[in-house]
């Protein structure tokens, strides 16, 4: 479904971030991206999302993208910090989001409404953004920029400002998604989570990408994430 070749890219010349790595991913994967501080797990996000424009080829379903924008109409991204206005209200930021991305009304007031349900956020939708907690604010993202239902999804430390219920719905909604045929590439430093819904691991080692199995994941996350 995605793949990306020959990524070479450095915020600063001399020093190079990723050496020329590649990689593939398919519908269904969720695939946890990890590597220590500083490695480049991030940025590697911000180049799929065409956030940062680096040296590479990107494939979207067999096909050469010669403009990485291409790929935009489907993919999410989510990242640590929720880009919305403080002085709108939730509903008033939903509904910004929704005609930004011009999503159709009712798949989005749908599955919009099914995931603040879920988070227990219909009673802030009146507030302004600026009174909410980071959960708070991540949970109105989520399910404002999640009800596009998009088939890449790029998620940067989803879990952290959740507490113990919302990790879980966060965690079976993006199972579900998978099960969907969406491909979900995240990047988490806590480990149990992590382990238990990634289907795949990737991970950034002084420029270089490496794959890692499940059940190699599994132990070596108890040593360091
Ligand atoms: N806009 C920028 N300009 C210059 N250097 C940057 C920029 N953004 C990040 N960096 C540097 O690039 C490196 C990789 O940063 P990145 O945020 O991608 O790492 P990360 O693996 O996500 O880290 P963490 O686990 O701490 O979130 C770091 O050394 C960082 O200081």
């Amino acid at each position: 479904m995605l793949a990306v070749r020959n990524l070479n890219f450095g915020y600063e010349k001399d020093k190079p971030l990723f050496k020329g790595i590649s990689f593939e991913a398919h519908e269904g994967d969720i695939i946890w991206l990890r590597g220590p501080n500083g490695c480049g797990k991030t940025t590697l996000l911000r180049i799929i999302a065409q956030l940062i424009e680096a040296d590479c080829e990107i494939y979207y379903e067999g096909r050469n993208l010669t403009d990485g924008r291409q790929i935009l109409s489907q993919l999410s991204y989510i990242p640590v910090e929720p880009y919305l206005f403080d002085y709108l209200t939730g509903q008033e930021n939903a509904n910004f989001i929704r005609a930004l991305f011009d999503i159709p009304e009712e798949q989005f007031n749908q599955e919009f409404g099914r995931m603040i349900d879920g988070f227990q956020m219909n009673h802030a939708l009146k507030q302004f953004v600026q009174e909410y907690s980071l959960g708070m604010r991540h949970k109105l993202y989520w399910s404002s920029v999640l009800a596009r239902q998009t088939s890449i999804i790029l998620l940067d430390e989803p879990f952290s400002s959740f507490d113990p219920e919302a990790q879980a719905m966060a965690s079976q909604m993006l199972t579900d998604r998978a099960k969907a045929g969406a491909l979900i590439i995240f990047i988490s430093h806590l480990k149990d989570l992590s382990r238990e819904i990634a289907t795949r691991t990737l991970e950034i080692q002084n420029g270089l990408l490496y794959e890692s199995s499940k059940e190699y994941a599994k132990k070596e996350a108890e040593n360091y994430v």
